[in-house]
């Protein structure tokens, strides 16, 4: 553990170098570590893990789309691909990495499994914090721990295989074998997790499930909404409004955050754009932060998590989201956004060499 000084706040965060791949191999040598659910999170932990050397199976129902990935992935029906009972039922070590409405519905089969000594690894907080809504309480006798990368599935594996690691949360929720810490650290460590920040199950979730519907994907879209409309309702061509609110800021100006900082690429800019930028983020600021309050309520009290279960459970809920985000694509603001992102050199190659 290193101390880290976060703005004024020290906090305990783990080091890849401290806890090298080979001490997590160590500790997980005897483990069989059974990944249940193969949809976005579960290939890239479970290849990361095989990757890492670990020994790896993984739980899918047969027959669907993330089944026959799985066998392109290279598991191996009956060696390491089984029907999600038959993989809870080998493992040691039980990934929980369906869908969080899909967890509770296989909840009833997989609590079966969950012998004594084993370990139920989670990468969200969900099922255990909104266990009056889950049903998902485990017994006493398991340990029950989580890492969460903070990031899609998808860039965990792609930032894996380019040697980099995506940072993550991790917490223990029930230590019963005294071996827990070790466990989630070197699942931490096996599954391509950068550094390791320890957080707790409800912390988890209700700061996750914050961020996603705020800052990063709901907010975000909201705001770049608002903006085109307003600009386009103006007289602004489609390109110029998309230009101006999405691909300058992907393209140029978060790069220059994501490197130093909101300052430096304040600084890089020009010095009107720093004092209309400095004048206006307060007010925008003010105007959001009901917003956040109120959607930080809903989280805290449940009521988000009520909705993700009862629209998720539903047996047509991959139609009906399929069909929202449909919608998006298909908006003008996105669709000019597929025009302006197919001028991009690298994408007008493609289309070159085809
Ligand atoms: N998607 C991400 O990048 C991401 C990031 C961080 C944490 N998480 C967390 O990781 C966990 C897994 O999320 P995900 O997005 O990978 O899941 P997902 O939505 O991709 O679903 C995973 C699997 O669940 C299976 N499934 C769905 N309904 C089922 C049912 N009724 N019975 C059996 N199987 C069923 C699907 O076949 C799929 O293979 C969740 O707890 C999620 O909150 C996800
Ligand atoms: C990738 C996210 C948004 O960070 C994750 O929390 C999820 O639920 O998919
Ligand atoms: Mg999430
Ligand atoms: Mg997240």
């Amino acid at each position: 553990m290193a101390e880290i000084n976060f703005g004024g706040v020290v906090e305990n965060v783990v080091m890849r170098e401290e806890f090298p791949l080979t001490k997590a191999q160590g500790i997980l040598k005897e483990e069989t570590i059974a990944v249940i659910g193969y949809g976005v999170q579960g290939p890239s932990q479970a290849q990361n893990m095989r990757d890492n050397g670990l020994n790896v199976i993984v739980g899918q129902r047969k027959g669907g789309a993330s089944w026959d990935k799985a066998v392109a992935d290279g598991w191996v029906p009956g060696e390491t691909l089984f029907e999600i009972g038959e993989a809870a039922e080998k493992g040691s070590i039980i990934c929980y990495l369906l869908s969080d409405a899909a967890q509770i519905a296989v909840w009833p089969q997989l609590k079966e499994k969950l012998t004594p000594g084993k370990a139920l690894y989670f990468s969200h907080g969900f099922g255990v914090t909104y266990h009056e809504r889950t049903n998902i309480v485990p017994p006493k006798d398991i340990d029950v721990i989580l890492v969460a990368p903070k990031g899609s599935g998808t860039s965990l594996r792609t930032m894996f295989l380019e040697g980099r690691g995506l940072n993550s949360s991790y917490a223990i929720y029930q230590d019963a074998t005294g071996n827990a810490y070790n466990r989630t650290i070197s699942l931490g460590i096996g599954v391509g997790a950068g550094y390791l920040f320890p957080t707790d199950f409800k912390k988890e979730v209700f700061s996750d499930l914050t961020g996603e519907r705020g800052s990063l994907m709901g907010g975000i879209q909201g705001l770049f909404e608002a903006q085109y409309d307003v600009l386009r309702e103006n007289g602004h061509s489609p390109s110029e409004a998309f230009n101006e609110t999405v691909e300058e800021l992907t393209q140029s100006l978060m790069p220059l955050v994501a490197k130093n900082g909101m300052d430096w690429m304040y600084a890089n800019c020009s010095t009107t754009a720093q004092r209309g930028a400095l004048d206006w983020k307060d007010k925008f600021r003010d105007a959001v932060r009901p917003v956040v309050e109120d959607l930080y309520r809903s989280v805290a009290t449940g009521e988000e998590a009520q909705r993700s279960i009862d629209t998720n459970s539903q047996p047509d809920y991959r139609e009906k989201l399929d069909e929202e985000l449909r919608v998006l694509r298909e908006s003008e603001m996105w669709r000019a956004g597929a025009a302006v992102r197919a001028l991009r050199p690298e994408n007008q190659e493609v289309e070159a060499e085809a």
